[in-house]
Formats: C-alpha cells, structure tokens, sequence
C-alpha cells in the first residue's frame, strides 16, 4: 500500500486538490467513498490574508480524516516555512507544496508562484529545504507540473532536488504550465521520474477517467506508486471505490442508481449544514454557498445524464430547503 513517511495509506488513489472544488465536504465524500488522501485546495503562505474567511473555510478541521495534507502556495521560501509551521501548528500532518498551479493570480508575473517556480530550480530548492526543515517530522510533499513550457521540461531534474531536499512523495501532472488543459496528459514524464527519483512515491495525475483499462495503463506504464484524480470525480465520488476494486480487489458496495442518488443528495445537504454553519456571521456567506451547491448540482446531473427542464428553478432555489426538496424530485423523477 502507498506510504508517505509515516502514513499508510488506505488507497494508492487520491483527490488531487482543486480550489473552489475540494471543501471540507468534497474530501470528506471522496474519503468516505476510497480516496486514500484527499489534500486541500491550495491556501495563502501570506499569513496575514488568513483572516479572510475563504482561506479559513478552505482550511482542513482537527475531525477531517487522517492524514490532513494542506497545499500552500507561494514564492518566498522563508514566508512559506512560516506558513507551513503554522498549519502544522493548527492540525496538518502533511504539508503539500503548489509548483503546478498555471493559473495568472498565481503564477503570473506579479507573484511567480505555482507552475512559474519551475522556471527558477534553485528557488525550488531553497523552498522545499526551508519548509521541510520548517515542519521537522511532519511530512512534505510536492505536486507540480512536467516544466514551464515543452521547451524547457524538467520534471526530472525538479524530482531529484525535491528527493534530495527531504520530500516524502511527489505527485505529477503530466503537462506542462503552457499546456494548461489542452488534451493531452502525457505519461512519459511520469516514467521518468518514476525512473530517476526512485526513493519516494510517484503519484500519476492526468485525464485518469475512471476507467479500469486506462487506470491499469497508466500504472503499469509509468510505475507510479498511486494515481491522482481530479476532474473525473465532479459528481462521482464512488470513482474511488470502483477503482479501488477493480485494481486492487477491494471490496466495495455495489454502486446502484439508488446508492448515487443518496450520495448525491448528501452531497448537497452536507454543503447547506457545512457553508450555513460555518458562515452564518459573515456578511458574504452566500456567495461560496451559493457556489459550492450549484456547483454539486451540475456535477451530478451531468455525471448521471440527468436532464430537466427543472434546472434553473434548481439553481436559483431561494433557500437551502426548498433547493434540496428540487433536487429530490429530480432524481427521483430520473429514476
Ligand atoms: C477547478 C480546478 C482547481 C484546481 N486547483 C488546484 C489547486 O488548488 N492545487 C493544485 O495543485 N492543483 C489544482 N488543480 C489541478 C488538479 O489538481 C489536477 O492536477 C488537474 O486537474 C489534472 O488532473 P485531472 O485530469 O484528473 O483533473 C485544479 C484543477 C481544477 C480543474
């Protein structure tokens, strides 16, 4: 079974973090449903933006399942060592460091933090000794991205100086930050670090659909240690179990219609009771709110081709109870 440092993990199949997507209910859905680790999305090293309430929403709770990996973001390694005790301070046993992220807030030229950091090797380096020395038994880990561009990929050399620097594992998105999404993945990459950084555990991230075949590929091709999925699990948390067994035989429910159903609608009502509690004295509480359970919706009626014309009365349900009501009669109605 995949080890990170000191963690043995349930699963070699994890949530890969993604920002305005995998909230406390996300990781606890995917956790619940075989996912062996499910980071955070990525917050702040600028402990100084912590009081907003979107950073304190995003961070993982003492009662999350263990290990809580917490990805920071940032660009001066001293402010990220800093940043990195705190949240070990506040709960986190994992520390995961963003060298992927291609999007301009963050890895424009302002800040050239996330997937621009690997433009800058030695400032890769001295980021990832500052936080492991930072954090002291806790484990660090990385998530990145092939290189900057095709031209200068150095997912290899970035594999070695995380190896050396004292990283626990590395997951790898095999694309680089000038391919952003475009179809697609690469898995070569991954081989090669695989090859190359062979004393840690290579997570495989990319377009893994949830498809046996392809899963059983990617595993055997690159060697990886574990895979990462992201967007395959919008509206399908129960990816991990099917995969769980049909790669590595173990036992699952039977994922029925009936059973999606039933995820689903928790899935809404544990955003409502998660984003109501926990907002309810702030002025802008509506608007995650409001986001997260659309954003469940649409991932449910699509992962289950469910049409209705009942989707916009859906969407602009005036309270959370008249919305989940909806939302009953419309799975049920697709039943
Ligand atoms: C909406 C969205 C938000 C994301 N946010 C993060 C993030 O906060 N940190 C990170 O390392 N990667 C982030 N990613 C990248 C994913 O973790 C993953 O590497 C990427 O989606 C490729 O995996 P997939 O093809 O399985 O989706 C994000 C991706 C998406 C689609």
């Amino acid at each position: 079974m995949l080890k990170i440092a000191q963690y043995t993990l349930s699963s070699p199949l994890l949530q890969a973090p993604m920002a305005g997507v995998t909230d406390r209910v996300y990781r606890d859905i995917v956790r619940e449903h075989g996912a062996g680790m499910a980071t955070s999305e990525m917050v702040t090293s600028q402990l100084s933006l912590l009081k907003t309430q979107k950073t304190q929403l995003r961070l993982p709770q003492l009662d999350e399942c263990s290990p809580r990996s917490i990805q920071i973001v940032g660009t001066d390694p001293d402010t990220m060592a800093e940043a990195a005790r705190h949240y070990v301070n506040i709960g986190a046993e994992i520390i995961d460091i963003n060298f992927g992220c291609p999007v301009k807030k963050v890895a424009g030229s302002k800040q050239l933090a996330g997937s621009a950091l690997l433009k800058d090797e030695q400032k890769v380096e001295q980021i990832i000794s500052r936080v492991v020395e930072a954090t002291g038994n806790i484990p660090v880990t990385v998530k990145y991205r092939t290189g900057w561009c095709q031209s200068t990929r150095n997912a290899v050399r970035i594999a070695k100086i995380a190896e050396q620097a004292g990283v626990a594992a590395l997951a790898l998105h095999g694309r680089t930050r000038e391919d952003k999404y475009k179809p697609y993945a690469e898995y070569e990459s991954i081989r090669q670090v695989k090859k190359h950084a062979n004393s840690i555990p290579i997570i495989a991230n990319g377009d893994i659909a949830g498809d046996e075949e392809q899963a059983r590929f990617i595993l055997d091709y690159t060697q990886a240690d574990g895979l990462m999925i992201g967007r395959a699990s919008f509206g399908r948390p129960w990816i991990f179990s099917e995969l769980n067994h049909s790669l590595f035989g173990i036992p699952t429910k039977e994922i029925t219609w009936q059973y999606k159903r039933d995820i689903a609608l928790k899935h809404l009502e544990s955003v409502h009771d998660f984003y109501r509690d926990s907002t309810s004295h702030h002025a802008k509480a509506t608007t995650s709110h409001t986001g997260f359970a659309n954003k469940v919706i649409n991932w449910y009626l699509l992962s289950m081709s469910i049409q209705t014309n009942l989707r916009p009365r859906l969407l602009k349900s005036r309270t959370p109870g008249e919305q989940i009501s909806l939302f009953k009669e419309v799975l049920d109605a697709a039943a």
